[in-house]
């Protein structure tokens, strides 16, 4: 685990895992957990469809969600993914497709209304990406949004670009990138930022945990939310790659080197809470 090199302009800062989880356990009741997952809770993979969490993250998680306000994973996977990872994690709030969708603890999935007349547009889409790219991109349908996968074959990564850049402009859609990936999404005003943003409107302390660029949005909404309140404490952890973890370490006030290496600290977190 590395701190910052950034002070971010305040007292408290640089700050230590273990000086962080110490003023974080004098107010774990009003105190907010945001995780992303990709890359953060679970290694990454070729296969999209093969990742989980590290087991000693997911045991963590639970253990959290029982002694801080709330627990949330916040990620551009569907909530039915997530469901069906964090199964065993009761009282998880689930944010999906990047806030597109929401479930708080065992209720049902909410969609963003906005977003819901784009259904059709995404399928025909996944569907064209299928027949005009070449078959080593893998497209990943996630009913509100498209993903082109370039991770085994690094040298389209151009290829998408234009494609997906052509589509963007001829259907009006946002693109996300991402590591090794570029997004489709709905031209609908959410955003992990947006997500971070609301949920700790009342929140006295908040950690978010990610590794890649649209993390970076929900780094900034803890800062905003400290910068306007300097009572509320807001810790940005990052988790290494070689992909996109530079510019997310540069941010963020702690590093962990992998996903494994954060359930590890999230293990021993947990249980100094208990
Ligand atoms: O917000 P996240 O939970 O971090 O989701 C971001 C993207 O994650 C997935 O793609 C990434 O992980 C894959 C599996 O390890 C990997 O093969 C890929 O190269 C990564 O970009 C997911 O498949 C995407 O839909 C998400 O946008």
């Amino acid at each position: 685990m590395r701190g910052s090199e950034q002070g971010h302009g305040r007292d408290d800062r640089p700050l230590s895992a273990e000086s962080a989880w110490r003023l974080t356990a004098d107010r774990a009741d009003e105190c907010v957990l945001f995780f992303d997952f990709d890359g953060t809770l679970a290694p990454v993979e070729d296969d999209p469809t093969s990742v989980r969490p590290v087991p000693r993250a997911l045991a963590a998680i639970s253990a959290l969600a029982a002694v801080v306000r709330r627990v949330a994973i916040v990620s551009a996977r569907p909530v039915d993914f997530l469901r069906d990872r964090f199964h065993g994690a009761a009282d998880v709030d689930l944010y999906g497709l990047y806030g597109l969708e929401q479930s708080h603890g065992a209720g049902p999935t909410v969609t963003e209304p906005a977003a819901l007349p784009w259904v059709p547009a995404m399928a025909d889409l996944a569907e064209r990406a299928r027949a005009e790219l070449p078959p080593e991109i893998l497209v990943e349908y996630k009913r509100l949004s498209v993903a082109l996968h370039y991770r085994t074959a690094p040298e389209l990564a151009g290829e998408v670009e234009r494609w997906g850049g052509a589509e963007a402009e001829r259907l009006g859609l946002k693109v996300q990138v991402g590591r090794m990936v570029l997004e489709l999404k709905p031209p609908v005003d959410r955003d992990k930022g947006l997500v971070i943003g609301e949920a700790v409107a009342s929140a006295g302390c908040a950690w978010y945990f990610g590794d890649d660029v649209s993390d970076l949005k929900a780094f900034a909404a803890l800062r905003d939310r400290e910068e306007r309140d300097p009572s509320f404490f807001g810790v940005c952890v990052a988790v290494a790659n070689p992909e996109t973890g530079q510019a997310v370490a540069g941010a963020a006030d702690l590093t962990f080197d992998s996903p494994e290496a954060l359930g590890d600290f999230l293990g021993k977190a947990a249980a100094a809470l208990r």
